[in-house]
């Protein structure tokens, strides 16, 4: 695809199902996304690959999560119901991969900066699973910010989950963007 006619034309798709891409494929995505612009080249970003049984492994921390906040502030664990949603949350996709910023002091590029950055290898990522046919959600959501699910994926004192980027076959007709009014965008100065 051209690369403009990518760009204008991506949308995030909500629903994925196997395959997800290749090793091959994803090792060309990666390539792309470390690709991403980035202030003082400290590369402040990695990512973390996440199938087949990891999946399940993140659910039960996503669960872990919720049942000690749970326990903790109403004495009771969560209910069946959602042990159950907690647990297959990340089977929404056969393939998650998680960006994590690695925020380091520096006298020149803020957190700010470097958390932009991972951000840029985060979009790159998903523009290039795009690119190669395939889907990607970009997800957030409390579970990002949970220090269980920060200690449990073993990030440091420094990191902090940028995204997980759900990724896969489309499982839905993509939604196709209309051109936005850009008066509401660009002002000349
Ligand atoms: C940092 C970040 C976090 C996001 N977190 C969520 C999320 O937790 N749940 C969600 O439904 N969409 C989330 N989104 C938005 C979707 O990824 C997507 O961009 C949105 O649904 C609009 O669709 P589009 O990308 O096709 O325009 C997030 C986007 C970003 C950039």
């Amino acid at each position: 695809m051209e690369a403009l006619e990518l760009l204008t034309s991506r949308v995030s798709i909500p629903k994925l199902r196997a395959p997800a891409p290749s090793k091959d494929v994803m090792a060309q995505c990666y390539q792309a996304a470390m690709r991403a612009p980035d202030h003082g080249r400290l590369k402040p970003w990695r990512f973390i690959h996440i199938e087949g049984d990891g999946l399940d492994r993140l659910g039960q921390l996503y669960l872990d999560a919720e049942n000690f906040d749970s326990v903790k502030d109403a004495g009771i664990e969560v209910s069946e119901v959602r042990q159950q949603k907690l647990l297959s949350m990340p089977k929404r996709a056969p393939l998650i991969v998680i960006v994590v910023a690695k925020v380091e002091q520096h006298p020149k590029v803020p957190r700010e900066e470097q958390l932009m950055a991972a951000a840029c290898a985060a979009y790159g990522l998903s523009v290039a699973v795009y690119d190669q046919g395939f889907g990607c959600m970009w997800r957030t959501g409390e579970l990002a910010y949970h220090p269980l699910v920060k200690t449990g994926l073993e990030l440091e004192e420094n990191e902090e989950i940028v995204g997980y980027l759900y990724i896969g076959t489309p499982d839905c007709r993509p939604k196709t963007p209309k051109p936005e009014d850009l008066s509401q965008f660009v002002k000349t100065f």
